[in-house]
């Protein structure tokens, strides 16, 4: 009998069938009943005519007879001098922080303006009750406190006001106690590396940082396991190499269930096992008081906790345990970033929107995209060490932002798609089509004023650094795009340090939450995620049903492989026919069984049994 033990996919046989498992999460595009009491401003947007032009979620009639504010229809404003005016008009500057924000490159109108006013109000009100302690994600009937995390005054309770404060006092002893070798590993001299094992929200906002901000030569070194890909933890693993036994491993979960994470951490642990390390004395955990993780580190004795807190969304964790503790383990000033973040929110508080920067971006934002995402959001970052920022804020902005339904129960399939990279790198890339091609976005440009530290830059040519051609390529992107109608906004820095890195976390926080409550949506919650979850689950439970079929088939006679349609008929689900196959195929490509007589291309005739007979596998039973 011959054997094939992996086997190849050929996209012709494997034609798109219907998946059982992965049902998709929203219905195909609807025109909801928009029950809001407020008029939502909407442009006629004669300025470039796209098949997204009109908002596509909002009748033009409304009921209270708002005019909808019409656009020049020669395009975007072209006159050098009213740009400039423009540009004064709308600039905003953050005095304390050097931090500009230019908005003039969008087209929005006076009268658009006016017409947000009331919604942008009525965010800020939004904003003010949940700063308060409202339950400001009340599908989850929790409060969303991640702005007290750097002003702990503010937080509604003093117990949380002194949880925070002792949270952030511990992250700060214990980074001091393992960079100046008061606490050791088992095996003596100091902590050199450090193994973040976190997903989402518990990996994007350390790892942005690390890039951000980690010095050249860190008292410790980063490392991050965010996936379940068992190739990814090994080559991490295996980079450590003998330095494990100086690795302070950060297990980062808010939930301290999530299988990525569990899965990333048996990993490690038998990493750890295998080079007769004690990983107890080695393992940090950071997570919500009382979850599995938390329970298993307590229980096993690890070398210290740090809480998450319930009021604390992943992907505004940041500024607590999940970000500051990493942070403050490779030398970055964390109470510098506090405090960019708390200076930025305050500024956000202002209820006049000129002066609002996290308002003035919601309000680009809607205008850009029509306030149904129309439009995709891309980030450059003309600054290496900003090249995270874009994967950052695509959780912040699309798990906040995507959402089926808005907070009236209609169905509005709301988000903002953000991606990116850098800039000029991305030059010879994408931007050809950005400024040529299809129509679909609006840049953000994030500008680093300062190119290098102060007494290390040369003149590469005649009067011309490097960094001016950096600044160039910035200034020539922006103009070029604008000149062929693409918007963009531009948010410039003086340097990449703690604090600036604290202020736009902060300011895009905001900015999110102002948009979603102008949308009408909950930027708290992410049901959609829940979805693909369950879908995992219920593959993983198929896996172990066919598992138990092939068993208990070996185990009657070896000899006789099953067809496909045998196991999907004993595992009582016909209907999973081509799921089934996929676990075959995917099981056969890992040695974990055999499959007999099927060629490539033609799954209908594969057979299949088991190399093994396990006698004790009652899981069919
Ligand atoms: O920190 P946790 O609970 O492991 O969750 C990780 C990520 O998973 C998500 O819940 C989505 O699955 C994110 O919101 C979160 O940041």
């Amino acid at each position: 009998m011959a054997s094939i033990s992996g086997i190849c996919f050929s996209s012709q046989s494997l034609k798109p069938r219907k998946n059982p498992f992965l049902r998709p999460t929203s219905s195909a595009f609807s025109l909801p009943t928009h029950s809001s009491s407020l008029s939502i401003p909407i442009r006629n947007s004669p300025r470039i005519a796209t098949p997204h032009s009109l908002p596509r979620h909002i009748s033009p009639d409304h009921s209270d007879g708002s005019a909808f504010p019409t656009k020049n229809n020669h395009g975007l404003e072209k006159d050098p001098g009213e740009l400039w005016r423009r540009y004064v008009d709308w600039l905003y500057q953050h005095k304390d922080l050097g931090l500009f924000l230019d908005v003039s490159r969008v087209g929005f109108t006076d009268e658009f303006v006016t017409q947000m006013e009331p919604r942008l109000q009525a965010a800020f009100k939004a904003m003010e009750d949940l700063e308060k302690g409202a339950i400001a994600n009340p599908d989850e009937g929790r409060m969303v406190g991640h702005y007290w995390l750097r002003s702990p005054e503010l937080a509604p309770k003093p117990i949380l006001k002194s949880q925070i404060e002792k949270t952030l006092d511990a992250v700060c002893d214990f980074a001091d106690d393992i960079i100046s070798g008061k606490i050791t590993p088992p095996s003596g001299g100091r902590f050199t590396q450090i193994l973040s094992v976190g997903i989402g929200g518990s990996a994007l906002g350390p790892q942005f940082v690390s890039e951000a901000l980690a010095p050249d030569n860190p008292p410790l070194k980063i490392r991050f396991i965010d996936n379940t890909d068992p190739a990814g933890i090994d080559h991490q693993i295996a980079q450590l190499g003998p330095e494990l036994s100086s690795t302070l491993v950060l297990v980062i979960s808010k939930s301290g269930g999530t299988p990525e994470t569990r899965n990333g951490l048996l990993e490690v642990q038998k990493a750890f096992r295998e080079a007769n390390l004690d990983f107890s004395k080695q393992g940090v955990a950071i997570t919500q008081e009382g979850s599995l993780l938390d329970n298993t580190a307590r229980i096993e004795g690890w070398l210290a906790r740090f809480p998450m807190f319930d009021w604390v969304g992943g992907r505004t964790s940041e500024m607590s345990a999940v970000g500051l503790l990493p942070a403050a383990l490779q030398g970055i000033n964390i109470r510098e970033m506090l405090k960019g973040a708390a200076l930025m929110d305050s500024a956000n508080r202002t209820t006049v929107v000129k002066d609002n920067p996290a308002a003035l971006l919601a309000m680009s934002w809607y205008w850009a995209c029509d306030g149904v995402g129309s439009k995709d959001m891309v980030v450059l970052p003309y600054k290496d060490s900003l090249l995270l920022f874009s994967r950052y804020l695509q959780q912040l902005v699309m798990e906040s932002l995507g959402k089926e339904f808005d907070l009236d129960g209609n169905r509005v399939n709301q988000g903002l798609t953000v991606y990116g990279n850098k800039g000029s790198t991305d030059q010879h890339a994408y931007i050809q089509q950005l400024r040529d091609g299809v129509h679909n976005f609006f840049v953000t440009f994030i500008e680093v004023l300062r190119d290098r530290p102060p007494g290390h830059d040369w003149e590469l040519e005649p009067g011309v650094t490097c960094g001016d051609y950096l600044f160039g390529m910035l200034q020539g992107t922006r103009s070029a795009l604008y000149s062929n109608d693409r918007e963009s906004i531009t948010v410039t820095v003086q340097e990449v340090t703690p604090r600036s890195v604290g202020a736009l976390v902060a300011l895009y926080e905001r900015a999110v939450g102002i948009y979603a409550s102008v949308v009408n949506i909950n930027a708290y919650h992410q049901p959609g995620v829940e979805a693909g979850k369950k879908a995992a689950g219920e593959v993983l439970a198929l896996q172990k049903r066919v598992l138990a079929v092939l068993n208990e088939a070996s185990c009657k006679d070896p000899a006789e492989p099953l067809s496909l349609d045998q196991v999907a008929e004993r595992c009582h689900a016909p209907e999973d026919i081509e799921m089934i196959y996929k676990i075959i195929a995917h099981m056969a490509a890992n040695d974990r069984a055999v499959i007999t007589e099927g060629t490539c291309g033609s799954p209908r005739g594969f057979k299949v049994f088991l190399g093994e007979c396990n006698m004790d596998d009652q899981s069919f039973a």
